[in-house]
């Protein structure tokens, strides 16, 4: 039987035009109509004037009851007003800015040929991919199409499709990127230009970026502010060209807190301990050991940190999943890790503050601030990542004897209360000699800890904040001990911290944001290509002598890394914070090793004699008398100066530091004697395989060496080194690129699969999705939601 095609003829087509028309006149009538003293007292999404696709999806997402800044915002937003909104954390504010900008487009009736009429600026990946993640569950019966300005998809591929978008969601560096490189990119016609996270993305970091982006934007559009903490400035309001903004303030409105602009929810739980810099992370480690059942976020300063902790704890093994997520990590690993982090139930995530504003991960129970966040607002959006939509959630802040008062009464006088907690010392063990011992075991880790300690003395010096940061104060030899240093790193210090002036203290922020891919495109082709000049493949020795900062390495890779670079002074450009140079002392003695063989195995066998000699006993230290006859220097000391250093602590200070000395070498020994195990188990095999007629090339086998230096995360981290803060790729998918584009295959098994069954649904052929988790679920789904 041949099924009759039901076609709509031309008539029905135009009544049918008709009818919606006159219903998207009837909704635009009553949102001009709407006072405040109505929409207040809405309770429910549906009792907005929205449109029926809208409200489909908003139902179909389990969204029906409006929050408070929802209920406040979504009705000045669709009466096309400027907004600056602020609302506490995890209030709702997402969906407050992404119905308007939904609905405007609608209004307009918004189609591809119209290009982009919607742009929402995060200042963070993750965030703009929660977003993306939002509008695609609640614009999936509009004929809307989106798209997400993140990692993984080749530049030209990008260039084609982003020119098709309506909604475009991204990061401001990766934004300007294709304002100014790709010319299907016409931003002349936008109508909303959303800034989520608007103090964040407007503070000095990102100022030249935004401006930028600004600059190619119509006057005309309607502006869209929102944050859990406010700008006011009026300077900021002047760039954006806000036309008499309406301020609305949902914690004032409810009341919240102390009615401050700043307040946190009810159900947050906040303390903070007192604690010295060197005890962090014993502390941490048992608040970590005693929470092994719960969800917990650290924050600390900076990715070497988090990247230093990490290894350290994973090798310590806390009987906790571990993960971190910091802004030098690839986007790959980095949307894995948000999954991974969303999906579990009890895991600690150490994190930057990558992570501290909007991110929207489920049910964390504790967020511990393992540094002082730079300023209140910081604090509220690290602690805001828990008790959120009403969850119960607890923050405990680590603040050290010199920032206790400042930090205190700066967050008291935004009214923000912290209970203080005493932790008892039988609660706390102290991890430092395990620490000194891994990392004594280990160049890498050791290299990744004077890092780690750079890192955070710099986060300390650019603090403007110096009732609070005072790195004079700091004790930072214990603080290097606590990472397992044998030494404090040799940092060249300002004089006096204050010397750092604003307009330096900008340009580092500016650095740390900027987009190194926008800036490496001067040397793109045409196709927008970055091409690697000096291409050849590099070993993690090469990667290692590449790096920066090679000085806090170690002297001997310190000496011979100058040498092979011709005593060139580095790149680094941190200025005020410099680790003298060591050049001179280079000997020619010290190079053939490693100019002639650089194969794995020889680097292993170098680093492993280089532990072995360590750990053997020095020469000793010895004086020569009158008669030019040597003697060990105790023999010399008369018994008066014997006495007065005290023999009985001389005594047990050396048999302690001895039996530190045989620990160590005990682990040192067994290092060599499973080197040797696996050297001999190889040659073995080898031998086995000539014996066989196999004679292919075997110089590339991993070896234990590997297994004791290196993780899997850290060559990966080295090269995140290289990779730059912003590249996001986009992944834009509408129904034609779908067709023609290169990852056709891909998409169709994706929806092939049974993560997305159709189901036929009476009149509308409505999709079931279930929650996407990969990106490339997403771009899938944007697929379908375009069709
Ligand atoms: N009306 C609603 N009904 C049910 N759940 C909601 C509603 N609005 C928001 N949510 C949920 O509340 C959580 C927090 O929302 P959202 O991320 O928008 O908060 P936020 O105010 O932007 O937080 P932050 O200030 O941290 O960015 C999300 O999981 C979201 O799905």
């Amino acid at each position: 039987m041949v099924k009759k095609s039901k076609t709509i003829s031309k008539k029905e087509k135009s009544t049918r035009r008709e009818k919606e028309n006159k219903k998207l006149d009837e909704l635009k009538q009553r949102i001009e109509d709407l006072t405040p003293e109505e929409y207040k007292t809405y309770t429910n999404f549906n009792e907005l004037p929205l449109t029926a696709d809208l409200l489909k999806g908003l139902e179909r997402s389990g969204f029906v009851k409006l929050t408070e800044i929802q209920k406040l915002a979504i009705p000045e937003c669709l009466k096309s007003h400027d907004i600056l909104a602020a609302a506490k954390t995890g209030s709702g504010k997402t969906l407050s800015f992404l119905i308007p900008v939904v609905e405007k487009l609608i209004f307009e009736s918004w189609s591809d040929m119209d290009g982009l009429g919607a742009l929402i600026i995060t200042p963070t990946r993750e965030l703009a991919v929660q977003i993306y993640e939002v509008l695609l569950k609640i614009g999936k019966f509009t004929q809307l199409s989106a798209g997400l300005v993140i990692g993984g998809k080749d530049y030209a591929f990008e260039k084609d499709r982003v020119g098709r978008v309506n909604i475009l969601i991204g990061t401001p560096g990766r934004l300007l990127q294709h304002m100014d490189e790709s010319a299907t990119l016409q931003t002349n016609n936008l109508q909303m230009l959303v800034l989520d996270e608007a103090d964040r993305i407007l503070d000095m970091g990102f100022r030249k970026t935004l401006d930028a982006i600004l600059g190619q934007l119509p006057a005309t559009r309607q502006t869209l502010l929102f944050s859990a903490t406010q700008t006011k400035s009026v300077g900021d309001l002047a760039r954006l060209s806000m036309i008499e903004p309406k301020y609305i303030n949902a914690n004032l409105a409810n009341g919240g807190k102390g009615g401050e602009e700043m307040s946190l929810p009810e159900s947050l739980e906040q303390s903070y301990v007192v604690v010295p810099l060197n005890e962090k992370l014993s502390l941490l480690w048992s608040f970590i050991k005693s929470h092994l059942k719960a969800k917990i976020l650290v924050f600390v300063s900076s990715s070497k940190q988090v990247h230093f902790i990490y290894e350290i704890f994973r090798k310590l093994q806390p009987g906790i999943p571990l993960m971190k997520l910091h802004g030098r990590q690839k986007q790959k690993a980095r949307l894995e890790t948000s999954v991974k982090f969303t999906q579990s139930k009890n895991c600690c995530l150490f994190a930057t503050d990558v992570v501290a504003r909007g991110l929207d991960f489920p049910a964390i129970d504790w967020v511990i601030q393992l540094d002082c966040p730079e300023d209140v607002p910081t604090y509220i959006h690290r602690v805001g990542r828990c008790a959120r939509f009403g969850r119960q959630g607890k923050s405990m802040l680590m603040l050290m004897p010199s920032e206790e008062e400042g930090f205190v009464s700066q967050l008291s006088s935004k009214n923000v209360e912290v209970k203080k907690l005493n932790i008892k010392g039988s609660k706390k063990k102290n991890i430092q000699p395990q620490i000194q011992s891994l990392c004594f075991n280990s160049a890498e880790l050791k290299y990744l800890g004077q890092k780690a300690f750079i890192s955070y003395c710099k986060s300390v010096i650019i603090q403007k904040n110096k009732a609070v940061f005072k790195i004079d104060e700091l004790p930072l030899d214990l603080f290097a001990s606590s990472l397992g240093l044998p030494g404090m790193p040799k940092l060249k210090l300002p004089k006096k911290t204050s010397d750092l002036t604003d307009e330096a203290r900008l340009k580092l922020k500016e650095k740390k944001n900027e987009n190194r891919k926008l800036k490496s495109l001067d040397n793109a082709n045409d196709n927008g290509e970055i091409e690697d000049k000096d291409k050849k493949v590099r070993t993690k020795y090469d990667k290692m002598f590449e790096r920066k900062n090679q000085d806090v390495l170690s002297e001997h890779y310190m000496k011979l890394n100058a040498e092979l670079k011709g005593d060139e002074e580095s790149e680094d450009d941190d200025d005020f914070l410099k680790v003298k140079r060591r050049v001179d002392e280079v000997k020619n003695s010290e190079l053939p090793e490693l100019e002639i063989n650089t194969s794995k195995r020889a680097m292993k066998k170098a680093l492993s004699r280089k532990l072995t000699a360590m750990g053997s006993e020095k020469g000793a230290k010895l004086v020569f008398d009158d008669e030019g006859k040597s003697h060990p220097v105790y023999e010399l000391d008369d018994e008066e100066t014997f006495l007065k250093q005290e023999p009985e602590k001389v005594k047990s200070e050396f048999l302690l530091a001895e039996r530190e000395k045989m620990t160590m070498q005990d682990e040192v020994d067994k290092g060599v004697a499973k080197d040797k195990r696996a050297e001999k188990k190889r040659k073995r095999k080898e031998l086995e395989r000539h014996m066989n007629g196999d004679y292919s090339d075997d110089s590339e086998d991993e070896g234990p060496f590997v297994a004791t230096l290196g993780t899997p995360q850290n060559s990966d981290d080295e090269n995140d080194e290289e990779i730059p803060d912003l590249v996001n790729d986009l992944e834009v998918s509408d129904s034609e690129s779908a067709e023609d584009g290169p990852d056709k295959k891909k998409q169709k098994k994706w929806f092939e699969s049974d993560k997305y069954k159709e189901r036929d649904q009476e009149d509308e052929g409505i999709l079931e999705i279930e929650q996407p988790e990969t990106i490339d679920d997403l771009e899938a789904l944007t697929l379908k939601l375009m069709e």
